[in-house]
C-alpha cells in the first residue's frame, strides 16, 4: 500500500553551500525541499561581515528560483567587533558561526580562546544574534570521539552561564551527552540534528573497511549515542530540530589518503531523515522536527506551503556532477523507502 505524508514545507537550519560553481549544484539540491538555509560562512576566506554577507546572498540567489530564502551567517574570529555585529544586524544577518581554530573544514581563522570573543557574544546577547556553535574542543590530548563532551564541559556550560539571554544553537550534535545538556539547559539553548548521525554510528563508517563518504565532524559515535540522538529528535521535544550539515567535497577528496570531513545530502535530505524517523516508527514526529520547531526557534513564521512525501522506493545516483568533477551522495547507489513526490 502506498503511504504518503504531507509535510508543511521544511527548512535546513545548517548546511554548507561552498561557492562560486559549486552553488550551481548546492543551491538546487537544497531548493527541492528547503524554503530557507542556515548557510554556513566557513568560505575561503571567511563570509566576516556584512557586506561580505549580502554578496555572497546575491551569488547564492542567482542559482535559486522561487522563493529560496538563504539566512546569512558571520564567522567569528578573535576580531570580530561590537560594531561588525550591529552592521550585520542591520544588513539581516541572523547569526555568528563558532569555530574553534582548527576543529574542522576551513576553521582555520576561527577563535582561538572564547575569552576572546566575550565581548563580541555581549554584543550578539543585546542585538538579538544568534550563536550557533561547532562544539568541539580542539586539545590534541582529548580523543576525537570526546570532543564534543569536553567541549560541553569546558565551554558551552559556562557560555551558556554567562549569557543567559544569547540565544544559542548547538550544531549537528552527536551524543547522548549533548542532547542531555541541551534538554536541561534553558530555552535559548537548541540544537540541530543532521540525518546522518541519526542513521549511522561509527561501525557503518568503520567495521568492514573505512568508507570516507562517513567521516565527517563531529566524527560518528558508537551506537547507543545515534539511539539518544534519534529518541531526542523524536520526542517532540521543539528544541531539536534539522540541520543537515550537508558539506560537499569533491571525490577525489574524499577518497584520499587524507579525506576531508564533511558528507553530503542536500541531494536527498528530507527523505534520509524520513527513513529515520519511520525506522524509530515516528514519522507522524518528522514535520514538528524538520519544519516547525527550526522557525519558532528563530522567531521566524512557519512556511505556508507543503511537500509530499510518498513511500516509493528509488535509487539514488552513484555519484553527482560538482564541479569540474564529481561527488558522491551518501547512500550513493542505495534504494530509499521514500521520495518527495513530484
Ligand atoms: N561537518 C563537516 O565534517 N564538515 C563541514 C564543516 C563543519 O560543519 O564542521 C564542512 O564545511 O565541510
Ligand atoms: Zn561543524
Ligand atoms: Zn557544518
Amino acid at each position: 500500500m502506498t503511504r504518503e505524508i504531507v509535510l508543511t514545507r521544511p527548512d535546513d537550519w545548517h548546511i554548507h553551500l561552498r561557492d562560486g560553481d559549486a552553488l550551481r549544484r548546492t543551491v538546487p539540491d537544497a531548493a527541492r525541499q528547503f524554503r530557507r538555509t542556515i548557510v554556513m560562512p566557513n568560505l575561503v576566506p571567511p563570509v566576516q561581515n556584512a557586506e561580505q554577507a549580502l554578496a555572497y546572498r546575491e551569488r547564492i540567489l542567482s542559482q535559486a528560483k522561487g522563493d529560496f530564502d538563504p539566512l546569512m551567517v558571520l564567522y567569528l574570529t578573535d576580531n570580530t567587533s561590537a560594531e561588525d555585529i550591529a552592521r550585520a544586524k542591520a544588513a539581516g544577518v541572523v547569526a555568528c558561526k563558532l569555530y574553534p581554530a582548527g576543529a574542522t573544514t576551513n576553521s582555520d581563522s576561527g577563535v582561538t580562546d572564547i575569552n576572546n570573543v566575550y565581548p563580541t557574544l555581549e554584543a550578539m546577547q543585546r542585538e538579538g544574534v544568534y550563536l550557533l556553535i561547532h562544539g568541539e574542543v580542539t586539545d590534541s590530548a582529548i580523543d576525537i570521539f570526546d570532543r564534543e563532551k569536553t567541549f560541553l564541559d569546558r565551554t558551552l556550560s559556562r557560555v551558556v552561564k554567562d549569557f543567559p539571554s544569547l540565544r544559542i544553537v548547538l550544531e549537528h550534535i552527536t551524543t547522548a551527552d549533548a542532547a542531555e545538556f541541551v534538554k536541561a539547559a534553558p530555552a535559548n539553548v537548541g540544537a540541530t540534528i543532521t540525518a546522518h548521525h541519526l542513521l549511522y554510528n561509527r561501525n557503518h563508517m568503520l567495521a568492514g573497511g573505512i568508507r570516507p563518504h562517513y567521516y565527517c565532524l563531529p566524527i560518528l559515535k558508537r551506537q547507543s549515542h545515534q539511539q539518544a540522538l534519534l529518541q531526542a529528535a523524536t520526542s517532540g521535544n521543539p528544541k531539536f530540530f534539522l540541520g543537515t550539515d550537508s558539506a560537499p567535497h569533491a571525490k577525489s577528496k574524499k577518497e584520499a589518503a587524507c579525506g576531508c570531513a564533511g558528507s553530503y545530502t542536500a541531494y536527498s535530505a528530507i527523505e534520509l531523515y524520513a527513513e529515520a524517523f519511520d525506522s524509530a516508527g515516528e514519522l507522524d514526529k518528522l514535520e514538528g522536527f524538520a519544519s516547525h520547531f527550526g522557525p519558532d526557534f528563530y522567531g521566524l513564521p512557519r512556511n505556508r506551503d507543503t511537500i509530499t512525501l510518498v513511500n516509493t522506493p528509488w535509487q539514488l545516483p552513484a555519484q553527482l556532477t560538482y564541479l569540474d568533477e564529481h561527488i558522491v551522495p551518501l547512500c550513493a547507489g542505495e534504494t530509499l523507502n521514500w521520495q518527495i513526490k513530484a
